[in-house]
């Protein structure tokens, strides 16, 4: 296999609170190769946010990352500070964000954004930028690309916007995408529209994407492997298929079983009994522990071994578990 986009080994990140330190991200391990799609999916406060900044060198202070090693391209990043991890975010990593009012300037026209961001990073001179940015907005299905770079941010819906956010996480070529929850404020017609859209264009340009999201419907819909979070942890990782019909870990199993995804048909939403540990309470042993209907001595005692592609983060594995 091709050496991946991004790798991010045994990864740490640690705030020191009133109540000691906690670990929002806390020994996680995965890679992204060319073209891929990797879904983070996990509760609110599980930490998916948190390792996306990371990688970006976004994390607000007192966040730190505290331990492990983040590779892009086969550089290593996660040292890198000001502006050579400004320099790397708009030409190696494009970000596409839940408000796509984040990304954009609100006082200057979206072609503009576009063609200086192309100057910025890209060897081409003014007429070719703004050449690009035309066929930017064509791309992403924007009608009348033409006219339409003249446009300011606050003359496009909701949805429009996120196409331009797109057009513009694009624009630089980068080989990463960081979107993080990029469709929960759009309606529901439109979310659909906008994660078919990130696909393809991030499939035929072969950019490794890592896809953020509580939504399971989501993760479904357009990723190729998953990674489940869960307490800071990896609760698992495998190709998405496997994991959404075969989950080894009772976790996945329960996040699963409580989607209208699994319950389709069925009148009630199984819910998994309890809540995640706030951060500065996780039980020894297995994290889930306290919530899992098959633990025993050994899952509240020994820390379970962290885990790799197609692995789940527990001592008894389900086997053959179906859920839909
Ligand atoms: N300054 C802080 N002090 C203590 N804990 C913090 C601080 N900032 C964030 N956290 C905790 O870090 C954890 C990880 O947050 P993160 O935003 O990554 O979660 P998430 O999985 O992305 O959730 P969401 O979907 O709600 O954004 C949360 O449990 C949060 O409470």
């Amino acid at each position: 296999m091709a050496d991946p986009v991004l790798s991010i080994r045994d990864l740490s990140v640690e705030i020191p609170t009133r109540h000691g330190i906690v670990r929002p991200v806390d020994g996680v391990s995965y890679d992204i190769q060319a073209g891929e799609i990797l879904g983070i999916v996990g509760e609110s406060g599980a930490g998916k946010s948190m390792a996306g900044n990371a990688v970006i060198g976004l994390l607000t202070p007192p966040a730190h990352i505290s331990k492990g090693e983040i590779w892009l391209n086969g550089q290593r990043i996660d040292h890198l500070k000001g502006d050579a991890m400004r320099r790397l975010r708009g030409k190696e990593i494009g970000m596409v964000f839940q408000d796509p009012l984040t990304s954009l300037n609100p006082l200057l026209r979206i072609g503009d954004q576009l063609t200086e961001t192309m100057l910025t990073h890209l060897p081409i001179g003014r007429a070719e930028a703004e050449k690009r940015a035309v066929a930017a907005l064509e791309e992403v299905g924007i009608p009348g690309a033409a006219e339409r770079v003249n446009s300011y941010p606050h003359e496009f819906s909701g949805g429009m916007r996120q196409r331009v956010v797109i057009a513009l996480a694009l624009c630089a070529e980068p080989s990463l995408i960081i979107a993080d929850e990029p469709t929960t404020a759009l309606d529901v017609s439109v979310q659909a529209q906008i994660i078919a859209l990130l696909r393809r264009l991030c499939r035929d340009r072969g950019t490794a994407v890592m896809l953020i999201t509580h939504d399971m419907g989501v993760i479904a819909e357009a990723t190729d492997r998953v990674a489940v979070m869960y307490a800071g942890r990896l609760a698992e990782l495998g190709p998405v298929r496997d994991v959404l019909t075969h989950p080894q870990h009772p976790y996945t199993h329960g996040l699963m079983a409580s989607t209208p995804l699994a319950s389709q048909g069925k009148s009630r939403l199984h819910q998994i009994p309890g809540a995640m540990p706030r951060l500065d309470a996780v039980p020894d042993g297995c994290a889930f522990n306290p919530r899992c209907p098959y633990a025993t001595e050994k899952c509240r005692q020994a820390p379970v071994p962290r885990v790799s592609n197609g692995q789940a983060a527990c001592w008894y594995p389900l086997v053959d578990e179906k859920v839909i």
